[in-house]
């Protein structure tokens, strides 16, 4: 195990080189500030020291302040477990040094790591270091003097963007705009900055002390109207968030009364949004996330992941095309397959849209786009599949189609390649019930649009070998996804716990609540849109194919309405043909259709279950409870049979495939967070009124009568 801490090495030029270590990422964990602390007094004491150099082991700068020690606070509610860095070391011992420190970065080097950095008189770097201050997505501000220096250092509106997206920027682009001083060779990188510190410390290069600087701040009266601005889209883009307001009032402070008090201030806001309910969501969810790297009986067996370079992808639809751009945006050869030439035609259409589109945006080069498009052959029939390490089928969901599919595959392939279904719903073993591949035969389960969402969703039966589990993971991460690794049934875990979802809002609309209200709470509780506007964009073919699987699957729990039935009929197909819940214009936001209450009033006649016909009265709060409590109760039984490892891999899941608020923690947490024993009160006694769609599960019942959360629980497959 490598030593977690700071070491000083003195050279016979008389520059001390302090290193921080703590791998993977040189997090600044409390002991290695501490140190940091005991190594700079050293340096400043030493007669021998002439100018210090300030690195990451490693190749790797910093990764930031330690993040568990966020989660230290979260747990203890002890502020005072955090260290004073912003005035003591960054300050005093760093900044108003009376010998030169330079900051020699590498890798990377991000929240607190750039922000010692910026108190630093000098900034060299390596080239395509990334550097950020991604502070506000953990639910906080910079708060070792970063929303103080940055602005001086590149100025207001650049820095308020960095902070505000939490987006890094490469040292190439730090150099152009003032944040790096210059940029040189890894190999060169010590050298050059201990000459760096030497020549500050000399006089032949100036001293700088970055919060001193007011030249790029422009004037009072220019730098409130950037504010004011950036306020306005923050309200916009993070509106249930404390921290992107406070960022931009903690700069104003530094502003208005200089960089000294703003690093006051900013110390005392960054302590009370510490304990906000939303870092205590996002930290979780950072957390979350990376566990889902760690799989029992998967990742930790010693089994190394086989490369796959050529994936054959069945079905050219939306899906299937997706998937396509996502696999050859990463280098990864596809032969897309398709039964007859129109439809191949029109899949492979939808692939060069996909990727062209990435180019319009901004997100992807000309080059790059063409040598991802070269990646790609059509095919009719199965030849090319004889040398293919991967198949993921992406057809309709449809039973004996999959299963007249995955017989061919199982002949056309070789017995390495790993025979994978996009199915969302269908049972795997169906799947492959008419096969002897059961141990290769897994679930890639890609969230629409596929190249645009992160999650993928990897299935595993009890007969999927550990090895195409691992297979698929690393293919997750080489196409940038988070894959989270689930057990078998029908839905998985996704779906399965967001079944509900829709279904607890058609059941709101029958008891006569406004279809449109419900919308506007679910998008103020945090999700992008609300349920009705999400099953437009999905189209309703999907939901009732999708609707029928959970009717025979979960028939005590499936709430029919016949909706659905009644827009098709209208000839509404959603956002497909403009016309569903909303009528969808080209170039405007979709607009509630009040011709669609009609048919909503006639669903209400066929249900006939608002009381005394009467519609009921709710708030909106308990709008919200009465759509998501369904959802915890079925993430409950999800976790009760082990279809997921752990409990927060269905938080990662639902923020990341869902697109449930990051800052609330993902589903499970955002339930623990509202109590357990009040969701399970409130299900009961909606379940006497309205029927066993709400009636608590098993797992819920147990956790809240010992009044334990749902959270924190590990689990096996059995
Ligand atoms: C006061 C200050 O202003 C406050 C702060 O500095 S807050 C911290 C700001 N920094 C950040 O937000 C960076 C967070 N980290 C990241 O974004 C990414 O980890 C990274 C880009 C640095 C590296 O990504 P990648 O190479 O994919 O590795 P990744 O798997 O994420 O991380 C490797 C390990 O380092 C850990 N780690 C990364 N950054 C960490 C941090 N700042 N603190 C503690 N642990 C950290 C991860 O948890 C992971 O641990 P594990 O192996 O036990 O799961």
């Amino acid at each position: 195990m490598a030593q977690v801490g700071a070491t000083m090495e003195v050279g016979s030029d008389g520059v001390a080189v302090i290193t921080v270590c703590n791998p993977l990422v040189n997090a600044l964990a409390i002991k290695v500030i501490k140190e940091l602390k005991e190594k700079f007094a050293e340096a400043m004491r030493r007669d021998d020291v002439k100018a210090l150099v300030l690195t990451g082991k490693g190749g790797r700068f910093s990764g930031g302040f330690d993040i568990n020690v966020f989660q230290s606070v979260h747990k203890t509610g002890d502020i005072s477990l955090m260290p004073d860095v912003s005035i003591d070391l960054v300050v005093n011992t760093m900044e108003d040094a009376k010998k030169p420190v330079v900051a020699a970065v590498e890798g990377l080097a991000l929240g607190g790591g750039l922000e010692l950095a910026m108190a630093c008189h000098a900034r060299i770097s390596a080239p395509k270091a990334q550097l950020g201050l991604p502070e506000l997505a953990l639910g906080v501000i910079p708060g070792f003097g970063g929303t103080q220096r940055l602005p001086r250092l590149l100025g207001l509106p650049k820095a308020v963007e960095i902070m505000l997206l939490s987006k890094p920027i490469t040292s190439e682009e730090g150099e152009k705009l003032g944040l790096i001083d210059a940029i040189v060779p890894s190999k060169d990188l010590l050298q050059v900055s201990r000459k760096w510190a030497l020549d500050i410390a000399e006089r032949r290069r100036p001293w700088i002390r970055s919060l001193h600087r007011t030249d790029k701040l422009g004037s009072l009266s220019e730098a409130r109207e950037i504010l004011k601005l950036a306020r306005q889209q923050a309200k916009q883009t993070a509106p249930n968030m404390p921290q992107h307001q406070a960022c931009l009032d903690v700069i104003e402070a530094g502003i208005v009364h200089g960089g000294y008090h703003g690093v006051l201030e900013e110390a005392r806001v960054f302590k009370q949004l510490v304990l906000s309910d939303t870092s205590r969501g996002l930290v979780h969810v950072f957390f979350a996330q990376r566990a889902t790297s760690k799989v029992p009986n998967v990742t930790d067996i010693g089994l190394k992941p086989r490369p796959v370079k050529k994936v054959a992808v069945i079905g050219g639809g939306l899906m299937g095309s997706g998937i396509a751009t996502t696999l050859i945006l990463s280098n990864i050869f596809v032969v897309l397959k398709e039964i007859n030439s129109e439809y191949l035609l029109k899949g492979i259409k939808f692939v060069e849209a996909n990727v062209r589109g990435l180019v319009t945006r901004k997100k992807l080069s000309h080059d790059k786009a063409e040598k991802a498009l070269s990646m790609l052959k059509g095919v009719l029939d199965y030849s090319e599949f004889r040398d293919v390490d991967m198949v993921i089928e992406a057809v309709i969901e449809n039973v004996p189609l999959k299963q007249k599919i995955f017989g061919e595959i199982e002949k056309a392939c070789p017995p390495h390649c790993i025979l994978a279904t996009n199915t969302s719903t269908i049972d795997l073993n169906v799947v492959g019930e008419k096969t002897r591949s059961q141990d290769r035969i897994v679930g890639a389960h890609f969230f629409s649009p596929a190249h645009v969402m992160p999650l993928l969703e990897i299935v595993r039966t009890e007969k999927s070998s550990a090895q195409a589990i691992l297979d698929l993971m690393a293919v997750g991460k080489t196409i940038k996804k988070v894959p989270v690794v689930v057990g078998n049934c029908t839905g998985f875990a996704v779906n399965r716990t967001f079944f509900p979802y829709t279904q607890g809002a058609q059941l709101l609309i029958n008891l006569g609540v406004d279809v449109f209200r419900i919308d506007r709470v679910i998008s103020n509780f945090g999700l992008p849109m609300g349920p009705f506007q999400l099953q437009d964009l999905a189209g309703y073919g999907v939901a009732l194919a999708v609707g029928k699987e959970f009717a025979g699957a979960f028939p005590d729990r499936t709430f029919r309405s016949s909706v659905v039935e009644l827009l098709i009929k209208d000839g509404r197909n959603g956002k497909n043909n403009g016309r569903g819940y909303y009528i969808y214009e080209k170039g405007s936001k979709p607009k509630p259709d009040p011709s669609v209450l009609p048919i909503i009033e006639e669903a209400r006649r066929l249900t006939n279950i608002m009381p005394e016909g009467k519609p009921i009265s709710v708030t909106d709060q308990e709008i919200v409870e009465m759509i998501l409590f369904p959802v915890v109760n079925e993430a409950c039984r999800v976790l009760d049979e082990g279809v997921a490892v752990r409990a927060s891999d269905l938080d990662v899941a639902s923020v990341l495939g869902m697109s449930f608020p990051s800052y609330r923690g993902g589903i499970v947490f955002w339930a623990d967070t509202v109590g357990p024993s009040h969701i399970y009160r409130s299900l009961k006694k909606w379940s006497e009124v309205n029927g066993s769609f709400y009636k608590p599960s098993r797992f819920l019942e147990e956790r809240a009568t010992k009044g334990m959360p749902l959270v924190r629980t590990l689990y096996h497959f059995s």
